[in-house]
C-alpha cells in the first residue's frame, strides 16, 4: 500500500500554556489537494509547522510519506512556504535561488527543479536581479513559492499562500498548483480565501479549536449545511422576517437578504403579500456559509 503523505496522530501541540493543536488526526493521502480551513487560531499554522518537524508535539505523532517530519525535510519530501517565511537579506533573488538548488543535488534527492521551467512557471524572471529586501509582498511570495519547489518535492505545504497576491498572481498561483497537483504532487494549503478553496481542494479540512470539525469535499461540506439565500430588490423601510420559512433577514443598500429554510414557502409567502420580487436570486450555501456554521461555538 503507498504510504500517506500525511499521518498525523493524536497529534497535540502547545505554545507554553496555549493548546494549539488537541489531539488531531489527519491522514491526507498522495496526489490529494487539500485545504486547512478555520477562523484565527484554529491551529492551522501550528499543525503546518508540526508537520514540518519545528514544532515538537506534546503528545502524538506525525509522518510524513512514512519518515519523521525532520527527516522527511532532509530528504527533500516536502516544500514549504510558510506565513512569516524569511529570506535570506542583502541578496539578489537569483543568488538566493541558486543556493537553494544547488542544496538539491545531493546524492539521493530528486535534483532541482530546471531553473528555467522554474522561473517560468513561478514568474519570477522579472526579479532575478532584484534585491530580496526591495520585493513587494506578492514579489516575495512568488519567490517563496519558486524556492518551495526548487527541489521537486512530492508534497508542498503553503501556509497562506496567496494573502499578498493581487488576483492576477493569484489565478497564476493556483494554475500552478493545479498542474502540480495533476502531475501528483499533494497540495496541503491552509487560506481563508474560501473561494479558492472551493476551487482548488478536492478535499476541505475546518478546523476550530486546534481540531478537526469537519472533512470532506467541498460540495459535500456546503450541502450538508440547510438553507437556501432569496434576494431582491425592495424599498426601504419593508420588513420581511415574518415571511414563512425565514430565519434571518439583511439589507445591503437597495437588496434584501432573506435566509430560509424553505425556499417555496418563503417566495409564496412574498408573492401573496404582493412583493414585486425584483432581480430575485436564490442562492444555495457557499462554502463560506458552511465554515461559518461549522465553527460557530467551537471558538
Ligand atoms: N508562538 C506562539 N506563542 C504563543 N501562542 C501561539 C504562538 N503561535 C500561535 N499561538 C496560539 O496558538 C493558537 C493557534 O494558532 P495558529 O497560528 O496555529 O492558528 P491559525 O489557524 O494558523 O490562525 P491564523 O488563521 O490567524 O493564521 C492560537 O491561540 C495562537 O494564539
Amino acid at each position: 500500500m503507498p504510504l500517506d503523505a500525511l499521518d498525523a496522530t493524536g497529534l497535540t501541540v502547545r505554545h507554553g500554556d496555549v493548546l494549539a493543536v488537541d489531539d488531531l488526526d489527519l491522514r491526507i493521502g498522495r496526489g490529494e489537494t487539500v485545504a486547512l480551513l478555520g477562523p484565527n487560531g484554529a491551529g492551522k499554522s501550528t499543525t503546518v509547522s508540526a508537520v514540518l518537524g519545528l514544532l515538537r508535539p506534546a503528545a502524538g505523532s506525525v509522518r510524513v510519506l512514512g519518515r519523521a517530519p525532520a527527516d522527511a525535510v532532509r530528504a527533500g519530501c516536502v516544500g514549504a512556504m510558510l506565513q512569516h517565511g524569511g529570506l535570506p537579506g542583502e541578496a539578489r533573488v537569483g543568488e538566493v535561488l541558486h543556493l537553494v538548488r544547488r542544496s538539491y543535488g545531493r546524492a539521493g534527492l530528486a535534483g532541482a527543479w530546471p531553473l528555467d521551467d522554474l522561473v517560468a512557471t513561478t514568474g519570477i524572471g522579472g526579479l532575478l536581479g532584484r534585491d530580496v529586501d526591495a520585493l513587494s509582498g506578492g514579489q516575495r511570495q512568488r519567490v517563496l513559492l519558486a524556492l518551495a519547489l526548487a527541489g521537486q518535492p512530492p508534497l508542498l505545504l503553503l501556509d497562506e499562500p496567496t494573502s499578498a497576491m493581487d488576483v492576477e498572481g493569484r489565478r497564476a498561483f493556483w494554475a500552478t498548483m493545479r498542474d502540480l497537483a495533476a502531475r501528483g504532487t499533494t497540495v496541503v494549503f491552509a487560506t481563508h480565501h474560501l473561494e479558492e478553496a472551493d476551487a482548488v481542494a478536492d478535499r476541505v479540512v475546518v478546523m476550530a479549536g486546534g481540531r478537526v470539525v469537519a472533512d470532506g469535499p467541498s460540495a459535500g461540506l456546503r450541502s450538508a449545511v440547510a438553507g437556501r439565500t432569496v434576494r431582491f430588490s425592495a424599498p426601504d423601510g419593508a420588513t420581511f422576517d415574518r415571511v414563512p420559512g425565514v430565519t434571518g433577514a439583511s439589507r445591503l443598500g437597495g437588496t434584501v437578504a432573506l435566509a430560509t429554510t424553505d425556499v417555496e414557502a418563503t417566495l409564496r409567502g412574498l408573492l401573496a403579500d404582493g412583493v414585486p420580487l425584483a432581480d430575485l436570486e436564490v442562492r444555495g450555501a457557499s462554502l463560506e456559509d458552511a465554515v461559518l456554521s461549522l465553527v460557530g461555538g467551537v471558538r
